[in-house]
């Protein structure tokens, strides 16, 4: 299974790809969703993000209350770690279930659509990694308008991810979305066309699952030569 990278900053465009993505077909674990279940009332994440944040950030009916919180985490690193470090196991967790099950159902591309690829080291388990950039000052336009924020608030949040200049270095294939939807449509068709045309043996040989596929295979067929020979198969006869 080919499990392709799609990541960005906040409002850069990620959910617009993902879901173009979905509606060819290509299924998209999202790394916000499984965010906002780990946070859900009464889970583990819950009960640690109380234990630590205190009851402050609670609603009347229990729930986090979401745009509180990020008040507090996106205004103070130290604060945003604590979070960051209280649910990326759990997170990570979410994500590795959801891929196993789409794996169990036969799907032979799925898209892991994860804002802080790079930031929790991710990017390991995606090829290729597709960033989706803007210019800083869409960026800020698009944030303010779709989430109403004043400046300020969406300058912390912007500023509490790793630059999209220093992303977009990291990526095999950048996304400018800088444009209009068309435009953006017009570059996802190419990148539609890349992520599911088949690998070819020197890029399977050069990614790490193909890496650890080819180690697997070599110890099968060692162990399986060990067996029909009854020798080691490493010793001069
Ligand atoms: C602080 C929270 C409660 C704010 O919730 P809110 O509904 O306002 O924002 P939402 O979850 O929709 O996130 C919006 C965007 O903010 C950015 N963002 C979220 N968390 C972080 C973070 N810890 N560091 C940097 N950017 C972040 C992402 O680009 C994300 O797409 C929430 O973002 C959260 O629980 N964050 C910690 C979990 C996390 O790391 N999520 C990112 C998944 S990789
Ligand atoms: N090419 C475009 N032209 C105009 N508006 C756009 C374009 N691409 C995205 N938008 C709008 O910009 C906003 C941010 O896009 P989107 O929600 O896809 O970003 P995101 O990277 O998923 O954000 P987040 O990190 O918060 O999840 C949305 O309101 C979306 O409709």
């Amino acid at each position: 299974m080919r499990i392709v990278g799609l990541t960005g900053g906040i409002a850069s465009g990620k959910s617009t790809v993902s879901n173009l993505f979905k509606s060819h077909g290509i299924p998209v674990v999202d790394a916000d969703v499984i965010a906002r279940d780990v946070l859900k009332k009464g889970t583990g994440g819950w009960k640690k993000v109380v234990a630590a944040f205190g009851e402050d950030i609670l609603q009347v009916d229990g729930e986090v209350n979401r745009p509180r919180l990020g008040q507090i985490v996106f205004s103070d690193p130290a604060k945003r770690q604590l979070l960051n470090r209280l649910l990326a196991s759990n997170i990570s967790s979410g994500i590795f279930w959801e891929i196993v099950k789409l794996w169990m159902k036969g799907f032979k591309v799925i898209v892991l659509d994860v804002p802080l690829l790079f930031e929790t080291k991710m990017e390991k388990w995606t090829n290729p990694i597709i960033v989706v950039w803007v210019d800083p000052e869409t960026q800020l336009r698009r944030l303010m308008a779709r989430d109403r924020t004043r400046k300020e608030d969406a300058g912390n949040r912007i500023n509490a991810q790793m630059s999209l200049d220093l992303k977009r270095t990291k990526a095999d294939i950048v996304i400018d979305n800088t444009g209009s939807l068309e435009d953006l449509n017009e570059q996802f068709r190419k990148v539609l066309f890349e992520v599911t045309k088949p690998l070819t043996w020197t890029e399977f040989g050069l990614s790490r699952q193909g890496a650890l596929s080819a180690l697997v295979s070599v110890i099968i067929g060692v162990l399986i030569c060990r067996k029909i020979s009854g020798s080691n198969g490493f010793e001069p006869s």
